[in-house]
């Protein structure tokens, strides 16, 4: 890294832009290295409006300042994504779908989320929650030091997800440990691939091993969405004279437990013509997907759904294991909370600060990419079409000229209203922002609240960690270096 800022310093032109160099020395460092490399780079230059970056023969601008992430996020021009979203082959998927796809599909699915559709989802929130809770206190004494509490939290977001999804109860849902090992090694495969150049290139990126680790583990994914997807459209296609609940309730079908996949899906439950579910939504929108379509919006969801959720509430667990006289506000605030529903979620103003604060120091989503489709003019930079636009919300997040000298620590208040009426709006983005921002910030935020809740009114939490000794790699999703491992007890 002494090679990468001599080679910055020794740049001439406007100190506002400068360029960035990375050899292919720091495509040699670890990931966790990488990160902080790019870090602390952005750090140096953080009152820099932006900062070019060569990754390899690839030119990347990290956009720095909230005005101009505004502008970015908000120009019609920068709605297209960047090249690496091809890597995850959803590409009629939300998240990665071309702009014209994008526009209609975008309309139609907000209609998925509305406010009163993931109302009807508590429940499923409410039941996967309490199964998280009923493992964790089957946790023997013995075990108390030791307990993954992520495995367990990510158990229960996709749990979430897939019976959002399919329109089916958390009871419903079963899946092998293997299902979850599949889509962690798939991330780590994908993110592998953004920061390798020499990979962007499918041709050659078919030649390494990854590529054939990458297949085996999609499948093993697929199969279980496959079957259910299969059975579901069939069942809701509006060919099929189904008009009662009664009549769909005779259809039932089993799978039966697939070793080989590791999975067992134990059968596909009733629906209801009336279900919110995401599938049942896009299939009764008569003619407005088709297959391939209905097929990679339902990954997307799961894939952009199931572990950003897991991570942030693990995050949040994580800091309040550390921060324990927080945690000991959170429990005043949500022991009495009663019946969890969104109105008595809404009430919980110290979580929700707590939260928020847990997503701006360790955003789940830790960069955004765009791709500029025409030249645009971003400040007072022209930026000519097909370039990479890059937001780096860890960094953003931790800019001291925004957040102040103590931006590297934990502290919910920064919430209160009255703080973050100083704050320019795009200095906070964990869900990105504009047209093109998260479509499912609300599932998440009652998703993770339920979950938070229901633990925390049962458990206290605690580590020997340092926030301060953390370290961090950027795959796609955030991850922290250490063994996370967190000590529970039972309240
Ligand atoms: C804490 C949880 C979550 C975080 C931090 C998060 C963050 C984000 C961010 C930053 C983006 C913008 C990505 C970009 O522009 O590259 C995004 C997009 C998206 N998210 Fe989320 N997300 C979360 C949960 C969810 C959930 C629960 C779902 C669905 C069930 C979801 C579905 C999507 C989809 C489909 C997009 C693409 C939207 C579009 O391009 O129109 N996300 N999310």
């Amino acid at each position: 890294d002494k090679t990468l800022y001599a080679f910055a310093d020794q740049i001439p032109g406007p100190k506002a832009f400068p360029i960035i160099g990375s050899s292919h020395k720091i495509l040699k460092k670890s990931e966790e290295d990488r990160f902080k490399i790019v870090q602390d780079m952005l750090a140096k230059y953080e009152t820099n409006e932006m900062t070019r970056f060569w990754l390899g023969p690839v030119l990347f601008i990290f956009i720095n300042e909230p005005k101009l992430i505004q502008q970015v996020l908000n120009s019609n021009d920068c709605l297209e994504k960047s090249f690496n979203y091809k890597f995850l082959r959803l590409d009629k998927g939300l998240l990665a779908a071309k702009r014209e796809t994008w526009v209609d599909h975008r309309k139609f699915l907000e209609d998925s989320f509305r406010l009163d559709v993931i109302k009807s989802f508590i429940s499923i929130f409410v039941d996967s929650s309490n199964q998280l809770v009923a493992s964790l206190s089957q946790t023997k004494e013995q075990d108390e030091t030791k307990i993954d509490i992520f495995k367990l939290v990510s158990r229960s977001s996709l749990t979430m997800v897939l019976a959002t999804s399919f329109g089916i109860n958390a009871s419903e849902v079963h899946f092998d440990d293997e299902i979850l090992k599949a889509v962690e090694e798939l991330i780590k495969i994908i993110s592998l691939r953004c920061h390798e150049p020499v990979l962007y290139f499918e041709p050659i990126y078919r030649m390494t091993r990854n590529y054939y680790r990458e297949k085996k583990y999609r499948k093993r994914t697929t199969y279980y969405l496959d079957q259910v997807l299969k059975e579901r459209r069939e069942l809701i296609s509006p060919n099929n004279n189904l008009t009662t609940a009664s009549s769909v309730a005779t259809m039932r079908t089993d799978i039966t437990k697939d070793e080989e996949m590791g999975i067992t899906v134990q059968e596909i439950p009733n629906i209801s013509l009336n279900s919110h579910s995401f599938i049942d939504h896009m299939v009764m929108q008569s003619g407005a997907f088709n297959d391939e379509e209905i097929h990679d919006h339902i990954y997307t969801f799961v894939a952009a759904g199931y572990e950003t959720v897991a991570l942030q509430t693990f995050f949040t667990l994580l800091l309040l294991a550390i921060h324990t006289d927080m945690q000991e506000r959170v429990h005043c605030e949500v022991v009495n909370v009663g019946d969890i529903n969104c109105e008595s979620l809404d009430k919980l103003n110290y979580l929700d600060r707590v939260i928020k604060e847990s997503m701006r120091l360790l955003p789940s989503v830790p960069i955004v990419g765009r791709e500029t489709r025409e030249e645009v003019v971003i400040g007072d930079k022209k930026i000519p079409k097909g370039i990479t636009l890059l937001i780096h919300l860890f960094n953003l997040h931790r800019r001291k000229d925004i957040w102040g000298d103590d931006a590297h620590e934990f502290n919910p208040d920064r919430f209160l209203p009255e703080n973050v009426a100083q704050r320019h709006s795009h200095s906070f983005l964990p869900f990105s922002e504009g047209l093109r921002d998260c479509i499912g910030k609300v599932y998440a935020m009652y998703a993770i609240k339920t979950m938070l809740v229901t633990i925390l009114r049962k458990f206290k939490v605690s580590t020997d960690l340092k926030f301060g000794e953390l370290s961090y790699k950027a795959d796609i999703t955030l991850k922290i270096c250490q063994n996370t491992k967190i000590k529970i007890e039972k309240r």
